[in-house]
């Protein structure tokens, strides 16, 4: 299986279980791996055999930017569930990340893998 993927995708969002975190936005980092085979595209030079990395930024994008989850896992899955069903993809590894969120760490979060390779 072929990888396409989006690194280090910045959005601003309401998240977190905190009082004062309900109040502003932080930024949350997305990083994920897409199955997908690449060969027709590669042979044809045609986007319409691929997956549009663009697109599925732009779909992850809008919904991060309008959601207001309290948990990283609950943004991880849904926008997992978003990507498999909405873009075919039937396997894929997801990053979220919260920058600064822990005092001495650079970032904290989960990593999800979901669908078969
Ligand atoms: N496993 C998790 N632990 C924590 C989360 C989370 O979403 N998943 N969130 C927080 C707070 O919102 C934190 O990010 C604020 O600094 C704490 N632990």
């Amino acid at each position: 299986m072929d990888i396409i993927y989006i690194r280090d995708l910045c959005i601003e969002t309401t998240i977190g279980i905190y009082d004062w975190e309900r109040e502003i936005k932080q930024t949350v980092s997305l990083n994920v791996e897409m199955g997908h085979d690449i060969r027709k595209a590669a042979a044809t030079d045609d986007i319409a055999y691929t997956l549009n990395y663009k697109a599925v930024a732009k779909r992850l994008i809008a919904f991060i930017e309008a959601s207001e989850f309290l948990l990283v896992e609950t943004m991880a899955e849904q926008c997992a569930q978003i990507i498999r069903e909405e873009f075919k993809v039937p396997w894929l590894k997801l990053q979220v990340s919260k920058p600064g969120a822990v005092r001495g760490s650079r970032d904290v979060g989960v990593i999800i893998e979901r669908g078969e390779r």
